[in-house]
């Protein structure tokens, strides 16, 4: 027997990317809907309600109004979108992030697939804060550069077509100037900071791939912390895990399409002991391990099947 999967915005630049690691495969039956019908709310509730599970790839208002739609209590629903990240009942979608997360999505019935910034942040933060390197109480910064398909359709046209709305010709810009961001609550919240980052984000003229750095003074740390218990604390937290991993070997750059066309999420800690700072930089794909990646990775989980299965390693 098959899983019957319904992608709810199967032709978004997200679902697209889903459906290319679903399409294949023997375990999962993929359901979408014709063109004509993918925006029909009748349709979409018989779809949503007939699957075993769903995933949403649609912006935030119509993913509320498709789980406000699902009426089956066996449905399990996996939501891409920012608008369950941060609430109750639903069990956030980032499995290396806690001990026995994993255990927890294989029951899940209502995931929150993780934004594609936290995903680096909170792989770097989340292990220091849990070990006591990194007090609950610091004000940590986030410097992060994503490709332009970061963005979804909206922002690839305007990268790709002169004519398009917004349409740019920059190879590098910075954004969300006024530093809030919807993202800054999720990192607060599953990093369990106590006060918000201060998120400097950019996007760039590569199609995919995403670099997202933290900067620490060796200072501001628990007394007596060192760059190797950093190191000590982010490696131990992944190991054994497929898809993330701290690099034992440092690259003298590190290119934003490092991974891209991956689900893999490598970590480094640089340091200069010397001057007593480490800079910490997560590497990953916005629409691999950032969003696509990590929610097959959540499905496989949810609907019993094997972790990996599909995606990119
Ligand atoms: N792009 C990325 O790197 C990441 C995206 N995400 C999240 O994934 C979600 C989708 O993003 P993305 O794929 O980039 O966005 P896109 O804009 O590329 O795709 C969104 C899709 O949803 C469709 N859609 C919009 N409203 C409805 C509706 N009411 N019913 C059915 N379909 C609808 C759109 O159709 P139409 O174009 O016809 O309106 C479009 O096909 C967002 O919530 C985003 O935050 C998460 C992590 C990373
Ligand atoms: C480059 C760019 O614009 N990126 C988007 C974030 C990506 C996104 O919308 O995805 P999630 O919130 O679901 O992770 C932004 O900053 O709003």
């Amino acid at each position: 027997m098959t899983i019957r999967v319904f992608i709810d915005g199967a032709v978004g630049t997200t679902g697209l990317e889903i459906r290319d690691r679903l399409i294949d495969r023997s375990d999962i039956t993929l359901v979408t809907l014709p063109d004509a019908l993918r925006k029909d709310a009748a349709a979409r509730a018989d779809a949503l309600n007939a699957a075993d599970a769903v995933v949403l790839c649609l912006p935030d208002d119509a993913a509320r109004d498709a789980v406000a739609m699902v009426q089956n209590p066996t449905v399990r629903i996996v939501d891409a979108s920012t608008a369950h990240r941060t609430a109750d009942r639903w069990t956030y979608g980032f499995a290396e992030l806690e001990p026995g997360r994993t255990t927890e999505l294989a029951s899940a019935k209502r995931i929150s697939n993780p934004g594609c910034y936290p995903t680096g942040f909170l792989a770097l933060v989340r292990p220091l804060v849990r070990a006591g390197l990194l007090p609950a109480d610091r004000t940590v910064a986030v410097a992060a550069t994503s490709g332009y398909s970061g963005g979804g359709k909206d922002m690839i046209a305007a990268f790709e077509d002169p004519a398009a709305k917004g349409a740019t010709n920059t190879g590098y810009r910075l954004y969300a100037l006024g530093l809030g961001h919807k993202h800054v609550r999720e990192m607060q919240q599953h990093g369990g900071l106590a006060r918000a980052p201060i998120f400097l984000p950019a996007v760039a003229r590569s199609y995919r791939g995403m670099l997202v750095e933290v900067p620490l003074a060796l200072d501001d740390l628990a007394p007596g912390t060192t760059a190797a218990h950093v190191r000590d604390a982010l490696a131990e937290a992944y190991d054994g895990s497929r898809l993330v991993s701290l690099a034992t070997e440092l690259p003298a750059v590190l290119d934003i399409e490092r991974t891209a066309r991956t689900d893999r999420l490598e970590l480094f800690a640089y340091d200069d002991p010397a001057a007593g700072q480490i800079r910490l930089i997560a590497a990953l794909d916005n629409l691999g391990k950032g969003a696509a990646g990590a929610a097959v990775q959540n499905l496989n989980l949810a609907c019993g099947l094997p972790e990996t299965e599909g995606l990119r390693l």
